[in-house]
């Protein structure tokens, strides 16, 4: 069954990873698909490609979603390409690791910057362009399970993955008359870009495995469905919910 046939689904920080999974996801279950890219020319044509391969129409568009004119230009160019705004999956996002006493301030901005004022300035462009649609809509963030839990190298991080997944509580408030909801995915450690380095240390790499009743680390395409099921008409009553997709990770105390 495919579930955002005949919508145009729009996905930040697509060229890799979770953000690709996703947007690639999207264009199976139907849907035309715009994505944000910052700098990787060719990995976003291969997503487009793939989004094509999988039945799609696809665009990229290239912008750094700290600024919030990317989010405005983002917008105007779905809407040139495909007409409207039915979807946003805000998921760019960056998590440099590093020790807490001496983190340097441009670390903890740009961090900030990045994925808090990003996934705001998204949120918000997408959701002016729904309200003026005036047929509802979706939106899904890519919080985290740091959310939730702490990180010692990720001081800088974590608040700001809080900070989204309360930024979809607020937005489903403020947007449910408007028939747009707001959700996020709390992810837990999905194999990417992100943490190949920090999980290229095999004692932290083996520790994590360990935490996860599933007995695996997570691949971009687990978390497909669960963003796929928030966007589309299945969650038709569903707002302002955290969906945590981490093998148990986070309830695993002991
Ligand atoms: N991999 C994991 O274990 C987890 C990842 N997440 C979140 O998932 C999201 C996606 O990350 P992953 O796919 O894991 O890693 P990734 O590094 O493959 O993807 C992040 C994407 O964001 C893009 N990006 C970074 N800065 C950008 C900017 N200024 N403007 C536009 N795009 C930008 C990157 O180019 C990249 O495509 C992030 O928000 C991350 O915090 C959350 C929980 C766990
Ligand atoms: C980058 C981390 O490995 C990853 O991102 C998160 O949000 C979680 O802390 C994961 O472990």
């Amino acid at each position: 069954m495919k579930l955002l046939e005949g919508k145009t689904v729009l996905v930040t920080g697509a060229s890799t990873g979770i953000g690709r999974a996703a947007a690639i996801g999207a264009a199976q279950h139907g849907a035309d698909v715009v994505i944000n890219y910052h700098s990787r020319d060719e990995d976003a044509q291969s997503c487009i490609a793939a989004i094509e391969a999988a039945g799609g129409r696809g665009l990229a568009v290239k912008g750094d979603v700290a600024d919030a004119a990317t989010a405005t230009d983002f917008v105007a160019r779905a809407v040139d390409a495909f007409g409207g705004v039915d979807v946003m999956i805000s998921n760019a996002g960056i998590c440099p690791f590093h020790a807490f006493l001496d983190m340097p301030t441009e670390t903890v901005e740009r961090t900030f910057r990045v994925n808090l004022h990003g996934a705001y300035y998204m949120v918000q462009a997408a959701a002016r362009q729904m309200v003026a649609q005036g047929r509802g809509g979706a939106i899904v963030a890519v919080s985290s399970i740091s959310a939730l839990v702490g990180g010692e190298f990720q001081t800088h991080y974590t608040p700001t993955k809080a900070g989204v997944h309360s930024l979809m509580q607020s937005t489903a408030i403020a947007l449910g008359k408007h028939g747009i909801r707001c959700n996020s995915v709390l992810p837990g450690t999905i194999l990417t870009e992100i943490n190949k380095e920090d999980l290229a240390d095999d004692g932290k790499r083996r520790y994590m495995e360990a935490r996860t009743p599933l007995g695996r680390l997570g691949q971009p395409e687990d978390m497909v469905g669960p963003i796929v099921f928030l966007a589309s008409d299945m969650a038709a009553y569903v707002t302002g919910a955290a969906l945590l997709v981490d093998g148990g990770m986070y309830v695993n105390l002991q």
